[in-house]
């Protein structure tokens, strides 16, 4: 899957030394004093935030869903209002919202914490949303086999809210379906309306 098992040569744990000093690099580049007082641990910081902001490079997400029991339930199971936050890869700013996890399975379930791993595994790393919902949906399809797999995602997204075109409160939604989903609109219909506030 393109971009997902990729991301483990590198991770923030292995080159803290490496980031703290460009960090410190880029504070005097934008015209501030990395020695005064305020900004004498922000390298460090910076660096520990990035262990936990970037934390999805430490996981192969497909590992999240690697145990599965068989279970002979058959019709729609959601796992909603997941709350995450991602940064774009665009600008490096956050973005941050809710998914929404349905999928019907075929004999095999998985644990439902398992779906906000899945979640956290594939935030936590530089993205674009649409990517997050098609990596959910596919992780997932693979890793259970269901019958179908649908997934939405919320997000409101800094980089448009701060600068730009600034547009505070705008919410992109994006979708995946897979399996049944696509060929049953009533079945889509059903996700829709439990997944609403
Ligand atoms: N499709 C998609 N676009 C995103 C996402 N996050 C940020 N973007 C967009 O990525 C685009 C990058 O566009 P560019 O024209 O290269 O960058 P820019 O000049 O900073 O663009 P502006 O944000 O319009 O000022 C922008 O339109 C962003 O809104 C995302 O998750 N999905
Ligand atoms: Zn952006």
């Amino acid at each position: 899957m393109a971009g997902v098992k990729d991301y483990l040569n590198s991770k923030v744990s292995d080159n803290r030394e490496k980031i703290e000093y460009h960090i410190e690099q880029i504070l005097n580049l934008i015209g501030e004093d990395s020695t005064r007082e305020g900004l004498i641990e922000t390298p460090a910081r910076v660096t520990r935030m990035y262990e936990e902001i970037f934390g999805g490079y430490e996981v192969d997400p497909r590992d999240v869903l690697g145990v599965t029991f068989n279970e002979n339930h058959e019709e729609l199971v959601i796992v909603k209002d997941i709350v995450y936050y991602s940064q774009c890869e665009h600008h490096m700013a956050p973005f941050f919202g809710k998914v929404h996890i349905g999928y019907v399975p075929s004999g095999k379930i998985v644990g439902l914490s398992k779906m906000a791993r899945l979640v956290e595994a594939v935030t936590r790393r530089l993205q674009v949303q649409e990517r997050i919902t098609s990596q959910i949906a596919d992780i997932l399809t693979e890793a259970v086999e269901p019958n179908g797999v649908m997934v939405v995602v919320e997000g409101e997204h800094l980089c448009m809210c701060s600068r730009g075109v600034k547009k505070p409160g705008s919410k992109t939604v994006t979708s995946a379906v897979r399996g049944s989903f696509r060929e049953n609109p009533a079945q889509r219909a059903e996700f829709l309306s439990l997944v609403k506030d």
